[in-house]
Order: C-alpha cells, then sequence, then structure tokens
C-alpha cells in the first residue's frame, strides 16, 4: 500500500460559515489542518478588528473537544466604508492575517461588497504599508460579459494596474481557474501569489454540464474548460511557491443547490487534502504536494511551517452521500463516489 508523510497542511481560503453549522464545518476543517484562512463573506460581513475577534471566538469555541486543533486566522471583508484605521488596527492585531476584496455582486454574500476599486485605493495604500495581504475574489461583474471571461478580464482591469499602482502590496489571487490567472502569477513579482482548489484541479465545466446538470458542481469562479484545468494543474505541480493550498470549501445546504436558482461553491472539507493527493497523483507529481499543501502559504504569509505531520494512504473509500450542516443536510462534492487517498 503507497503511503505518503507530509508536514501538517493549511488551508489559505476556506468558508467555516456561522452559527449552529460551525460545529460541522469547524470539525472536518480541524481534521488535520493546522490553520485556516476564514473567509469573512457572512450576513452582514466581517469588516472590522472587534468582528473578526467575535468571529473568531465563536469557531475557537466550535472545536471539537478532543484531538483536534486549528487555528483560524482571521480577514476582514473590505466594503466602499472600509477605512485607514481599520486596516492599521487588523494590520496590529494577531488575529487578522489578510483583507479580502469581493468586488459588489460577484459571488455568495459579496452584496456589500466594493463598488469602485479606484476608490478602495487609499485602502490598499494602508494594507501596503502594514503589511497585510490582499485576497482577491478576481471576477468583473457586467451583465454584458460572458461568465467564463470574467477572471481574464478581472486581470486585465484591476489586477494589473493593482499591482503597477502597489509595488510591495502582498496579492493573493484566489481559486484561480484559468491560464490567463496562472500566466499572471507566474510573471508577476514574489508578491503576488495565488491559491488552487481542488475541484479546479480534478474537474472541467464537462464534468458539471455534459450528460446532464450537476449543480454541486457549480462554484464560482466556475469551472472553465480543460486546457484551463491542464493550465491550473502545470501551476499547482510545477513546484513555484507562488501556488498554494485554498480548498475553498463553500457549504450550501443541499435544498440550496438543488433549486431553480442554485448557490455557488462546493463542499470539499471533508476530504479536502485527500482530492488534492488525488490530483497531484494523476499528474505524477506527488512529490509536489508537500510543498503546495505544507510549505508555500506558510512562507508567503510569513508565518512558520507546521512542525508536526500527517500521512495519506492511498486506499480508495466511498464517500459519503449527505453530511449534516446545523440542522440542514448538505451534499459534499463527489457525494456516494470513490475517492482514492484516505489520511492513516
Ligand atoms: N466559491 C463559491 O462558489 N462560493 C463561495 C464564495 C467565493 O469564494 O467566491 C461561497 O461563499 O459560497
Ligand atoms: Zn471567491
Ligand atoms: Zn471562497
Amino acid at each position: 500500500m503507497q503511503t505518503l508523510k507530509i508536514t501538517r497542511p493549511d488551508d489559505w481560503h476556506i468558508h467555516l460559515r456561522d452559527g449552529e453549522v460551525l460545529r460541522h464545518t469547524v470539525a472536518d476543517a480541524s481534521r488535520y489542518f493546522g490553520r485556516v484562512i476564514v473567509m469573512p463573506n457572512l450576513t452582514p460581513p466581517v469588516r472590522n478588528l472587534a468582528e473578526a475577534n467575535a468571529y473568531r471566538q465563536r469557531i475557537v469555541q466550535a472545536l471539537p473537544a478532543t484531538g483536534h486543533q486549528l487555528a483560524p486566522l482571521m480577514v476582514l471583508y473590505l466594503t466602499d466604508k472600509t477605512t485607514v484605521a481599520d486596516i492599521a488596527d487588523a494590520a496590529a492585531s494577531d488575529t487578522v492575517f489578510a483583507a479580502k476584496l469581493y468586488p459588489a455582486g460577484a459571488t455568495t454574500n459579496s452584496d456589500s461588497g466594493v463598488t469602485s476599486i479606484e476608490n478602495l485605493y487609499p485602502v490598499l495604500a494602508a494594507m501596503e504599508k502594514h503589511g497585510l495581504p490582499l485576497l482577491v475574489h478576481g471576477e468583473v461583474t457586467d451583465a454584458d460579459i460572458d461568465i467564463f471571461d470574467r477572471e481574464a478580464r478581472f486581470i486585465d482591469r484591476h489586477l494589473t494596474p493593482i499591482a503597477a499602482n502597489f509595488p510591495a502590496l502582498k496579492m493573493v489571487l484566489e481559486h484561480i481557474t484559468t491560464a490567463d490567472a496562472a500566466q499572471f502569477v507566474s510573471a508577476a513579482s514574489d508578491n503576488i501569489a495565488a491559491t488552487i482548489t481542488a475541484h479546479h484541479l480534478l474537474y472541467n465545466r464537462n464534468h458539471m454540464l455534459a450528460g446532464g446538470i450537476r449543480p454541486h458542481y457549480y462554484c464560482l469562479p466556475i469551472l472553465k474548460r480543460n486546457t484551463h484545468q491542464q493550465a491550473l494543474i502545470s501551476a499547482a505541480t510545477s513546484g513555484s511557491p507562488k501556488f498554494f493550498l485554498g480548498t475553498d470549501s463553500a457549504p450550501h445546504a443541499k435544498n440550496r443547490k438543488e433549486t431553480s436558482c442554485g448557490c455557488a461553491g462546493c463542499y470539499t472539507a471533508y476530504a479536502a487534502i485527500e482530492m488534492y493527493a488525488e490530483a497531484f497523483d494523476a499528474a505524477g507529481a506527488l512529490d509536489k504536494l508537500e510543498a503546495f499543501a505544507s510549505f508555500y502559504g506558510a512562507d508567503f504569509y510569513g508565518l512558520p511551517r507546521n512542525s508536526d505531520s500527517i500521512t495519506l494512504i492511498k486506499q480508495s473509500w466511498t464517500a459519503p452521500e449527505q453530511l449534516p450542516l446545523g440542522s440542514d443536510t448538505i451534499y459534499p462534492l463527489r457525494g456516494g463516489e470513490q475517492l482514492h487517498w484516505q489520511i492513516g
């Protein structure tokens, strides 16, 4: 039986949500991840240090009593009203590690997001000055721009100018889905990186749309054509420290996805490193998994790498068809199907 021992991984992009679902999302995330970057798109969002600290407390309280340790790293949600003082407070804290740019209307719970990125420039200047990383959901929101082109257009229209105006700003282009994004990040300076999800490594839009429409594969940015999937696999397995693990595990109750207008988001936290191992294995690049999952994210954020390890075993098992999510149920990505790696 093939085994793979790696330094304990971290998840640099996860949605834990809030309230009664925390006991389930936090239990899954804390099975083996050491640290998680907690996305702030709650309703209302996490707008300042006080709200981040209160949310952090709720997450810590939801940790299972034994055997689970998880450090939640908090993130501010940038709005049109975010101030330079909000950034200074957050940067001086030991609980907030980044701030997130959601263009208004781009994704789940982005109604309070930023309506004009240019108006945000003083806030970005403060982030650059204080060394607080900017995390970006990189999609334009124009109704007339094709949903499959929204990431590439965002890069040209917004990321290139931001990078030019704030050359020292640490920036993570989250959950990249295109060859254009991989190329932009590769060519950019060292302070610009990207997270890549397991599902964008494993799937392309055919998996979602050919032979029937599969709402549980629907996430944003949307799965692209297979050539983009190949570019993401190349980036993730390249050994470049600019690309690291961020699951974007984003739970929505089953009835909110299996409906006439379903929510965007895939739930992968119950088997995340298992799915990444499968993707790296399929690419013949298992030797590159550890750095992607456990080194490069910590290095980028200027945090120490974890010192303990986990072991993965290549052995097939059947993923549960549904999981509890508070008092609701969720259909996890790959639910009811075979997964090929498991935790030892
Ligand atoms: N990725 C998604 O499809 N959904 C995320 C939001 C996000 O990360 O854009 C969610 O919060 O549900
Ligand atoms: Zn997003
Ligand atoms: Zn996300």
